[in-house]
């Protein structure tokens, strides 16, 4: 498909333009069950992250399926075409300069092995949403577990459809026994920590 197209080589690159919002660029990925807090626990960040003048964007399973991806369904083929797009757009974002946040069920591993694929190294940082299934299915904030449950809805990831947790996770958090706070404090941390952002900015 990229037969006679060559790639054009760019005077400002992303170090460069990283360093003009002073920190570096990096994909967040948080990964989980539907309900176990990823949109929660990443809005929350991005939130501290914003306040403290980074420059960041958080893209989400549910808001991007009604523009980028709102041709795609929840068979294993369109999961995976929905984060290889995904994959593709964090990368540009990355090369852009931003901190970026991205929050997706993306249940299988070679999934999350092609985002990380489309990424430079060392600016991908795995955080796994391990809420437990049970406290995921007693919320349902959506109703989308009753329906599950039912039958109403097909290969829903944790009832129908497998879940494929990170076997080596930069960081786990459990929300049913952490709170937001803590979470997002964690997650500072593990930034400073990875040379990504500077304490007290
Ligand atoms: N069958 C099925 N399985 C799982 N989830 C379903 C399904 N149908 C709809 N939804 C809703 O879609 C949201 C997940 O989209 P993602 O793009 O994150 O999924 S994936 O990464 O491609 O697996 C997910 O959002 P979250 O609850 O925020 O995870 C659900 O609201
Ligand atoms: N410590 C916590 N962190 C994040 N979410 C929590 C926490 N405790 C309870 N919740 C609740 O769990 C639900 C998780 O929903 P959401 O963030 O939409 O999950 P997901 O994006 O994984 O589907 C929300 O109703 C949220 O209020």
């Amino acid at each position: 498909m990229t037969d006679n197209i060559v790639w054009q080589q760019h005077q400002v690159g992303r170090e460069q333009r990283a360093d003009l919002f002073g920190h570096r660029s990096g994909v967040l990925w948080f990964t989980g069950l539907s309900g176990s807090g990823k949109s929660t626990v990443a809005n929350a960040l991005e939130q501290a992250l914003a306040e403290q003048g980074f420059h960041t964007y958080l893209l989400d399973g549910d808001n991007v399926r009604h523009g980028l991806c709102a041709d795609l369904g929840f068979s294993a083929e369109d999961r995976t075409e929905n984060l290889r797009r995904v994959g593709a757009v964090s990368g540009l974002m990355v090369d852009a300069g931003l901190l970026v946040l991205s929050a997706f069920i993306s249940p299988y591993r070679n999934q999350r092995a092609l985002v990380r694929s489309f990424l430079p190294e060392d600016s991908f940082i795995e955080v796994y949403i391990a809420t437990p299934l049970e406290v995921c299915e007693k919320r349902d904030v959506k109703g989308l577990y009753q329906k599950a449950r039912k039958g109403e809805i097909s290969h829903f990831t944790g009832i129908s459809d497998p879940y494929e947790a990170p076997e080596q996770p930069d960081l786990v958090i459990d929300t049913s026994s952490s709170t937001l706070q803590e979470n997002v404090a964690q997650l500072l941390q593990l930034l400073q920590q990875r040379g990504w952002i500077k304490a007290n900015r």
